[in-house]
């Protein structure tokens, strides 16, 4: 980035390099086969990649976690209560295939080893789209992933209950096999820690009232929001070739919605995944997903070779 446009960027631009001396003396506490168990279908992230990107991440959450506790018990210490502490509540965006679901675990599994934070929750909004049924009835089925596609009013409710401190809050749960939401299945959410919400439209902005009453944002519910980018021909590769890999695996499942692409050639599997590509994904990062980027607190930027080059931190 030139001096100019340094000057007026709301971030502090950092190199990998720079940033993973931001690590400090962070232990790396995962091992090779607990990472291996992380990574998503089609994700390449290494021990190397962790060291140098994630603890620091994982170094920078631990003081804001432990600076809003303060905070926290310091409006206790003035209301004269005891109330239990409020999850720390994540949100982590990008496009489908960027691999936010293979971060978001990995950064679980690091911020659990903070002895002030053990307990630390994930939810992927995906639990929240309105079910097959109901987007059939309203012509939504290509629409999956849009913002109209999801129970806006539940996962407000939901966010606003965790962040009220309830106990046994639930989250209802997708499935990739059956491509709908499980009916009677949920997570459980019992007061964590930490609590990271991940999905591609976590940052949406909510529509601006009509009758005057204002709804909130969902990010309105975030202490810290994560952006993971990368280039839309990159993205798009990465979706492609997952699809070969669901074709090979998942896809030849009798159970799963998408059985009959098991069977598909070599080229009209790059057909398929294509066409979903620019026909659902594509037009949805355009117009919902890329232009909430520059509401995230950190932009992470991964390049072709599932590396991360470059850390964005929003300066406070
Ligand atoms: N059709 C599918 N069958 C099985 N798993 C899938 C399918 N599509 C996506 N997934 C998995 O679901 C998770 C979410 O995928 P996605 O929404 O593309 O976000 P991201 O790649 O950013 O995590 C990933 O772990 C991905 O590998
Ligand atoms: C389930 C998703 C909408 C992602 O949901 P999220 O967890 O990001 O809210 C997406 O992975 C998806 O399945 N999109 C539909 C089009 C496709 O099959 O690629």
């Amino acid at each position: 980035m030139d001096n100019k446009a340094a000057e007026v960027s709301p971030y502090l631009v950092f190199s990998r390099a720079d940033w993973a001396k931001l690590r400090a003396d962070t232990p790396l506490t995962l091992t090779e086969a607990e990472l291996h168990e992380l990574r998503g279908i089609n994700e390449q992230v290494s021990l190397g990649e962790v060291a140098d990107i994630y603890l620091p991440l994982s170094r920078l959450l631990n003081l804001y976690v432990g600076a809003m506790q303060g905070l926290f018990q310091a409006t206790q210490d003035f209301l004269g209560r005891n109330h239990h502490k409020v999850p720390y509540v994540i949100g982590m965006a990008g496009s489908v295939a960027v691999g936010k679901s293979t971060m978001a675990r990995i950064l679980q599994a690091l911020l659990a080893r903070w002895p002030d934070h053990p307990r630390v929750a994930l939810v992927p909004t995906d639990g929240f789209l309105l079910p097959n049924a109901v987007l059939e009835r309203e012509g939504l089925m290509t629409r999956k992933g849009f913002p109209e596609s999801y129970d806006l009013p539940a996962i407000l409710r939901f966010l606003s209950d965790v962040k009220s401190g309830m106990r046994n809050v639930r989250a209802p749960i997708y499935s990739h096999l059956s491509y709908d939401v499980l009916d009677g299945e949920w997570i459980t959410i019992d007061q964590p820690d930490v609590l990271i919400v991940e999905g591609l439209n976590v940052l949406q902005p909510a529509k601006l009232p009509r009758d005057g009453k204002a709804i909130p944002f969902v990010s309105d519910f975030f202490d810290f929001s994560v952006y993971l980018d990368a280039d839309e021909e990159v993205l798009r590769r990465w979706y492609v070739e997952r699809f070969f890999r669901l074709r090979e695996t998942a896809f030849r499942d009798p159970r799963s919605y998408f059985h009959r692409y098991a069977a598909l050639s070599d080229e009209e599997t790059q057909q398929t995944a294509n066409r979903i590509w620019e026909t659902i994904n594509l037009v949805n990062l355009r117009e919902n997903v890329v232009p909430t980027r520059q509401r995230a607190d950190l932009i992470v930027r991964k390049e072709a070779d599932h590396t991360i080059h470059q850390v964005w931190l929003r300066k406070l």
